[in-house]
């Protein structure tokens, strides 16, 4: 099924409130907030006092309800850089392997660095994408065993030239974008604008990754994909995760309760933004970390720069008291995890190496 923008646009912006929002029958589209007036407050502590900041806050909730997955427009983050981020990424994916190679992820590199195709491995399938992963830098010794996995310095290629100066500007961006979205989520889940700051992430990892795609048997590619699947089925591991994908390309799909796989198609200049493990726990699963997929079905290259915001990585997440009493039913189990140890089970088992 296809939509054009009009579509999801109209769709996002249909209003329910909260009681026919959990009868909603299963999505179809995702919806496309403006976040602008919540940034343009976001530093206020009388936000939520603020019409415009209710009105975002509103739909994010219901998205988070709904899908777990939404666009964002109105984000601030400069549509040129935006853009040449991912210009410089099909730049670098371009060269020759031995150029690409020479950044090679191992786990003496604390797993940053570049992958080839087949590399990842999601439930044991090969993924057909290659990346380069990226950490935020953690001091040696900084969380102990924990952290050992993890630490490293990040590996950036000398060509294209300037590719670490350009990457680093958009993670800083990304992650005060985050930090402004998760409050406005955090006052969506009932609490302060602040529950995703001091011990839970005000000193947030982050990690991000450079991804490309193979066009489906296409000719002068450097390798050809062996199946369609360019990522498997999963979930992300953090708090919220915002994904600049390619602008003409559809190939990232969702699945919905029902488990159909609903397309989330290019919308030019937005971040589709989704929900990680970590918000789940703290949201006392009232919002969910929605599978996702990358299906390869286009001839042509796709590139997509993923950046996860996370909690600290020592933080122990539990649900927040706020998201405890607002879960009817029986002696609920809750959820419990430390994010560096969930990171950590995860990128341990992501490799072929
Ligand atoms: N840091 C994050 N969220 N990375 C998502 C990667 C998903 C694929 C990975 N092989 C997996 O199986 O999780
Ligand atoms: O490339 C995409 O569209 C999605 C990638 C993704 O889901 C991930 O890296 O976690
Ligand atoms: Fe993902």
């Amino acid at each position: 099924m296809q939509f054009n923008n009009k579509t999801v646009a109209l769709i996002g912006s249909i209003k329910l409130n909260s009681t026919t929002a959990a009868m909603a029958t299963d999505f179809k589209s995702i919806p496309i907030i403006d976040i602008s007036p919540l940034l343009a407050k976001c530093d206020d502590p009388k936000m939520a006092e603020d019409p415009g900041v209710s009105e975002v806050v509103k739909q994010l909730d219901q998205a988070c309800k709904e899908a777990g997955f939404f666009y964002v427009k109105g984000h601030g983050v400069p549509q040129s850089l935006f853009n040449q981020v991912k210009e410089q990424t099909r730049n670098f994916f371009h060269l020759p392997y031995e150029e690409k190679v020479k950044i090679k992820l191992t786990p003496a590199t604390g797993y940053r660095g570049y992958q080839r195709i087949g590399e990842n491995i999601t439930k044991g399938v090969p993924d057909m994408h290659e990346a380069i992963d990226c950490y935020r830098e953690l001091k040696p010794g900084a969380y102990g065993d924990l952290g050992k996995v993890m630490e490293g310095c990040n590996q950036w290629p000398q060509d294209p030239p300037k590719f670490k100066d350009m990457m680093e500007e958009y993670i800083n961006l990304c992650t005060d974008l985050a930090r402004n979205i998760m409050r406005g989520i955090a006052l969506a889940l009932g609490g302060s604008p602040y529950e995703f700051e001091g011990d839970r992430a005000g000193d947030a990892f982050w990690v991000t990754r450079i991804i490309g795609y193979p066009g489906k048997s296409s000719e002068n590619s450097q390798e050809k994909p062996t199946h369609d699947i360019g990522c498997g089925a999963h979930t992300d591991y953090g708090l919220l995760t915002l994904l600049n994908q390619d602008d003409d390309i559809t190939a990232l799909q969702v699945r919905n309760r029902s488990g159909e796989w609903i397309s989330a198609p290019p919308v030019p200049g937005t971040f589709v933004c989704n929900i990680g493990d970590m918000l789940k726990i703290y949201s006392n699963g009232l919002y969910e970390s929605t599978l996702h997929r990358v299906i390869i079905s286009s001839p042509k290259y796709r590139v997509s720069v993923a950046y996860f915001y996370e909690t600290n990585f020592d933080a122990a997440v539990e649900p927040l008291d706020v998201c405890k009493v607002r879960v009817i039913g029986e002696a609920k189990k809750f959820d419990r995890a430390v994010y560096g140890e969930h990171l950590v089970k995860k990128v341990l088992t992501n490799f072929v190496y």
